[in-house]
């Protein structure tokens, strides 16, 4: 039975070093139990705040870094490089400063790769990844992920996922291209809720008093379809890491 657990920090710095602290000792200790460990990335102002401050911990060689396969909850779906793109970010904010195997970095594709500007395409490509990788025997064509970290946007969204559009609504796909983001860019590749639902442990990470009515919403169980938010939960534990604004308004 999972759980659901508030860690409320007095800001959104404190924010980002706890969780830097809490993902390298989850790592390590899974590690220690599993030998391999596997975390899904989020891009985002708070996600890419505690890959920054991973990389600047002196405990992150806690972790065996050529022993975590690295994914991506969703990806602005932008040329390779391109600075907006999550993967740019997370590689400049941790992954180029750490001996992560190449082979376990499994980035969504680019808009200008080899499936060109069709999303869906990239978004089916990376659903197949995850299924190779999860293997025929598994319950879910997805691996499964030791931690899934998340943002939250002020009106709910999480990974690509935005209120009221039919991607909310996937149970079948476990990987969608997305049109007409609200949040630009308007393309992107996300995860879908039955995919974000296969981690042991989801942490949903924002700050921010713009964000406090969709963090209350979401822990007071609103549909995903209002929320996507509210629809992530891990199979072991989902734990919210909010600053005192963004838990502002929770009971
Ligand atoms: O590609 C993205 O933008 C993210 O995946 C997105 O889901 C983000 O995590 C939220 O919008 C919160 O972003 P902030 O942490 O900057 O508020």
């Amino acid at each position: 039975m999972s759980r659901t657990d508030v860690l409320v920090h007095s800001g959104a710095e404190a924010l980002t070093a706890a969780a830097a602290a809490r993902l390298i000792t989850t790592v390590a200790d899974v590690q220690s139990s599993r030998g391999v460990a596997s975390v899904v990335l989020t891009g985002g102002g708070t996600g890419v705040g505690v890959l920054e401050q991973v990389r600047l911990s002196p405990a992150r060689d806690a972790v065996d870094w050529a022993n975590v396969n690295v994914f991506w909850g969703d990806e602005r779906f932008l040329p390779a490089g391109d600075p907006e793109r999550n993967e740019t970010q997370a590689r400049k904010a941790l992954l180029d400063h750490v001996d992560v195997d190449p082979q376990r970095v499994h980035p969504m594709a680019p808009s200008d790769g080899r499936f060109g500007d069709d999303a869906d395409e990239a978004a089916a490509h990376y659903a197949q990844v995850l299924a190779t990788i999860a293997g025929p025997a598994a319950e879910m064509p997805v691996p499964d992920f030791d931690v899934l970290m998340l943002g939250v946007g002020g009106e709910g969204h999480t990974a690509s996922l935005f209120p009221e559009t039919p991607y909310v609504h996937e149970t079948s796909r476990t990987v969608v291209g997305v049109h007409d983001c609200p949040k630009p860019p308007p393309t992107r590749i996300s995860l879908t809720l039955p995919a974000l639902r296969n981690a042991r442990e989801a942490w949903m990470m924002t700050t921010g008093e713009a964000k406090a009515e969709a963090v209350t919403s979401a822990l007071a169980g609103t549909s995903p379809a209002e929320v996507p938010a509210a629809g992530v939960r891990g199979r072991e534990r989902t734990l919210w890491l909010l600053d005192r604004e963004a838990a502002s308004q929770v009971t």
